[in-house]
């Protein structure tokens, strides 16, 4: 199924790269070797607008004349179109943009990000702290969690670093916590829950601080989360009105695809809005009250079936009970979808999706809506996988690709991952295969995959406006 086939004109071809050959290996431009697969798929011209190049990963060999000539190419395809109007989310993963942008909040930037340096380190102990003072303020709370609070204080922890890094900027800022408060709603989270974790909040920052936090720190945070919970909690109440809290969504598919990998497609009991690149919370009845985000690798359906990808991870409580002891006929819930619309009609700019694993899922739902309809921009998809077998999206994405022509997919196995010597690695086989500098980019997968692979892009001169991921982040 998997021939390998390579075009003439290709830049790997003229750069005369090794790897292809069955077996071969080829180096990164780190140096550390980094297995292509042994076969690739059918591939055409990509100027034909043909593309199902399952290409091998370039290497070190590429010529700057060949990267001119590739850059031409771009330019050429893509003219002047508009800019994308997606924008990024920091998660912390990627630093900040080195121009200061305008504080469109009016919230006191500069004391809530020296109240987390601060923190430094501690910031474990301080989501400890922060439940600990919220289940004595209100101990009603502490019902709306399952058993696994380390994540749930990573969760708020991850959100906290994201408010702080974004809170001068409105238009990121909004949507974001718009996102929380809907998706509060499956935990039973109600107005009166928004003062005591306030309050929590500010306990846990004083505690910790001690002489360090000042007054203006404290009018800082009362006046951020003030903004928090009024924007969190004016969302829940208009998204009352319209959805529930969660979808019970009955399992009519299970399929563990690799031993540690179970696809599975549910029918939410009533209808589902979403765009493709969301994602949502689900739970399972085998254990209640914890959720773990996953994205829907689907593209909307007329039957209704939502199809997620959920692997195992070491202990995880619901990860293992979804891949091992799930079954047609149970029923899930599924919190509201949230994230980034990557196959939006709106976007115009050719797109680079950058993923390992599961994380392949919402690049297969945006695809499949490419193709549905024949949107005609060029996608370009490099897929880490720690062995062949391991890449188990890759019949689908060929089918894909054999409909919706104007598709490359990369396939890099990496058996080791990255190594301390090379933790760029995708980053590095991104970028020596071309100029992104007027793509869109999506970066879904291992969290450290995701960050090298921004810095990398943005040292190609990407701009922070063109790379979209999603930090699922939740408190
Ligand atoms: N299940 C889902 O719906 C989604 C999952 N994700 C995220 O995707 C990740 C997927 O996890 P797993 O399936 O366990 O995949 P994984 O953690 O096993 O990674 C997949 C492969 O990527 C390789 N890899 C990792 N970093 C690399 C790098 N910098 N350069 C080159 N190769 C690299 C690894 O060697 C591994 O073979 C998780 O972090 C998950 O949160 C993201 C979006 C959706």
């Amino acid at each position: 199924m998997w021939t390998h086939s390579r075009s003439s004109g290709r830049r790997g071809a003229k750069s005369g790269r090794t790897g292809g050959a069955t077996g071969d290996a080829v180096i990164d431009a780190a140096g550390v070797e980094a297995r292509a697969l042994d076969e690739t798929g059918a591939y055409t011209e990509p100027d034909e607008a043909s593309l199902l190049g399952v290409d091998h990963v370039p290497v070190q060999a590429e010529t700057s004349a060949d990267s001119d000539h590739r850059m031409a190419e771009v330019h050429e395809l893509h003219g002047e179109r508009e800019r994308d109007d997606g924008h990024a989310y920091t998660n912390g993963a990627a630093p900040a943009a080195e121009a200061q942008p305008r504080n469109t909040t009016g919230l006191d930037t500069e004391a809530l990000r020296e109240t987390l340096a601060l923190v430094g380190d501690r910031i474990d102990e301080l989501g400890s702290d922060f439940y600990a003072q919220l289940f004595a303020l209100a101990p009603e709370t502490r019902e709306m969690f399952g058993a696994g609070m380390a994540v749930q204080r990573s969760r708020l922890l991850g959100a906290l670093v994201h408010i702080v890094g974004t809170a001068d900027d409105r238009d990121d800022l909004v949507p974001y916590l718009e996102g929380l408060g809907r998706d509060h709603r499956k935990f039973g989270v109600i107005d009166q829950h928004y003062a005591p974790v306030g309050s929590a909040l500010i306990l846990a920052l004083r505690n910790m601080l001690g002489i360090q936090w000042t007054p203006r720190h404290e009018q800082a945070w009362i006046q951020a989360y003030d903004w928090i919970a009024t924007t969190m909690s004016g969302a829940a109440q208009r998204d009352a009105v319209i959805a529930p809290p969660w979808w019970d969504a009955e399992v009519v598919y299970h399929r563990r695809v690799l031993d540690d990998l179970a696809v599975i497609q549910v029918r939410p009991h009533t209808d589902y809005p979403y765009r493709p690149g969301q994602y949502a919370y689900l739970t399972t009845p085998r254990r209640p009250k914890i959720w773990r985000a996953y994205s829907m690798a689907s593209a909307p359906r007329d039957d209704g079936l939502l199809e997620f990808h959920v692997r195992t991870v070491g202990a995880g409580w619901v990860s293992s009970a979804l891949v091992w002891r799930t079954e047609p006929g149970d029923v899930l819930h599924v919190g509201a979808p949230q994230g980034h619309d990557i196959a939006s009609p709106r976007s115009e700019s050719d797109l680079l999706c950058i993923t390992g694993g599961t994380g392949i899922a919402p690049i297969l739902a945006t695809l499949q809506e490419l193709e549905q309809r024949q949107d005609g921009r060029r996608v370009h998809v490099f897929y880490a996988g720690r062995d062949r077998d391991s890449l188990y999206a890759l019949p689908h994405l060929e089918s894909i690709g054999v409909r919706y022509r104007r598709l490359t997919v990369v396939p890099v196995v990496s058996p080791e991952g990255p190594t301390d010597r090379s933790p760029h690695l995708m980053g590095n086989i991104v970028s020596a295969y071309g100029d992104w500098r007027r793509h869109r980019v999506y970066v879904a997968g291992p969290s450290s995959m995701v960050s090298t692979s921004i810095e990398r892009l943005r040292e190609q001169g990407v701009a922070e406006d063109q790379i979209v991921f999603d930090d699922y982040g939740l408190w």
